[in-house]
């Protein structure tokens, strides 16, 4: 089927020569067409072009975008959506003092979540996370990474990454799996952390591999979780499985968590909020991609990641979600791009190269989703109508989109 947009006020991140990532200055520029048209035949986007030199064309559906904005869909390259329940309580916790680290201490946190997700039916987990899918869908997300994490048991991994699996199969949106077992260090191995390495390792891993579960292997390298010996050590022993590395690095503390994951030529480095200048310095000149997660930062009180240092070294930056029960209850990608700019001071432009292509290279889809590219999917957000892409990130917490395009079709 042949879909013509016409009028459409603005179209953004038109890329005629398809770039993998953007770098440093080259993410002040974001290429655009004004009053343009866009066709896209049944999931591809085939053809674009100022109003002006509208060819005739024989379309099965005329759509006038007049007024409004088309931009590629979100590439939320860093979540944790599927899990069980939530931790609201967690969060009274907070206000009244305690924080994150005292509530891991007291065996909250990631284990709390563990817990919930060990004694609730894989039926449930993946209902709950569906809908969580869905809603991100309509907020304008349009390719996502999801995590496991929460199961830090054989069971309770593989449950987590099969219900990933079945909504890979269930919707009509890309969908990168992470193997996250090493994100806490359970209850019964506090005493033992080197015994769940190697269940990690030994038994985990393996049948992951075996029943093709995920692509990526992830670890938090973080003080209290895991160290930059069990990085090495769970990433050399992931490759030879074929997994890449998305690690969780420097969230709280700079332990040399990034140097770990260049070593072991990671896809991305993820989190930052804490970042010394050795650690921007080994950044350069590599294919990995550091990715800055702010709604985090928001609901937790820590640190942004320092965005203007990291583009000024003329380093890509990729902006996430995060979406998780404890440090980030939120998949919106539209507050993100908001508060890159509110409060990493990433201009609009920056701000937008880094929620599009950037996330897009940070799952290795690059090549097909992240801009409007002829032959690239049809994968796009139509806002209301604004008056710039600037009101985007400027009105945080307006819900600008009128409607969302995955693989063609409309987001219902
Ligand atoms: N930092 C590690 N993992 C998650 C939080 C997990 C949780 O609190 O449940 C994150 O990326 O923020
Ligand atoms: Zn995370």
């Amino acid at each position: 089927m042949k879909q013509l947009f016409t009028n459409i006020k603005e179209l953004l991140q038109v890329r005629e020569n398809a770039v993998n990532k953007l770098s440093g200055a080259e993410m002040k520029e974001l290429p655009t067409i004004k009053n343009a048209w866009l066709l896209i035949e049944d999931d591809k986007i085939t053809d674009y072009g100022e109003m002006d030199s509208l060819p005739k064309i024989n379309i099965d559906k005329t759509i006038n975008a007049e007024g409004k904005i088309i931009l590629p869909s979100w590439c939320d390259s860093h979540t944790h959506i599927v899990y069980a329940g939530n931790r609201e309580l967690e969060f009274a916790d907070r206000i009244n003092g305690l924080s994150y680290e005292e509530i891991a201490n007291r065996g909250g946190g990631i284990l709390n979540s563990a817990k919930t997700l060990q004694d609730t039916p894989e039926e449930v987990v993946y209902q709950q996370s569906a809908k969580r899918l869905e809603e991100v869908m309509k907020l304008g997300t349009g390719a996502v990474e999801i995590k496991s994490g929460y199961g830090l048991t054989e069971e309770g991994e593989l449950k987590m990454l099969r219900v990933i699996k079945r909504l890979q199969q269930n919707y009509n949106i890309p969908i990168k799996a992470t193997f996250l077992g090493a994100h806490a260090i359970p209850k019964e191995y506090k005493e033992k952390p080197n015994a769940y390495m190697d269940l990690v390792i030994e038994k985990i891993l393996p049948k992951v591999a075996e029943e093709n579960l995920a692509e990526y292997i992830d670890i938090f390298c973080e003080k209290g979780y895991f160290s930059v010996a069990d990085t090495h050590k769970l990433l050399s022993a992931a490759k030879k499985f074929g997994l890449k590395p998305k690690i969780h690095v420097n969230q709280f503390n700079a332990i040399g968590g990034i140097q770990a994951g260049i070593a072991h030529e990671a896809l991305s480095v993820d989190h930052l909020e804490v970042m010394r200048p050795e650690d921007i310095e080994s950044l350069k000149g590599t294919a990995t991609m550091p990715v800055a997660l702010p709604s985090c930062s928001l609901f937790l009180s820590i640190p942004y990641t320092p965005a203007r240092e990291i583009l000024d070294a003329g380093l890509p930056l990729a902006l996430a979600t995060d979406f998780n029960p404890g440090s980030t209850p939120s998949g919106n990608m539209n507050l993100v791009v908001s508060l890159a700019c509110i409060k990493m001071k990433m201009t609009p432009e920056e701000a937008i190269n880094a929620a599009t292509i950037n996330g897009a290279y940070a799952m290795e889809l690059s090549e097909t989703h992240g801009s409007i590219t002829r032959g690239k999917q049809a994968n796009f957000i139509v806002t209301r109508e604004i008056p710039s892409y600037t009101f985007l990130p400027y009105a945080f917490g307006t819900n600008s989109i009128e409607s969302v395009f995955i693989n063609g079709k409309t987001v219902e």
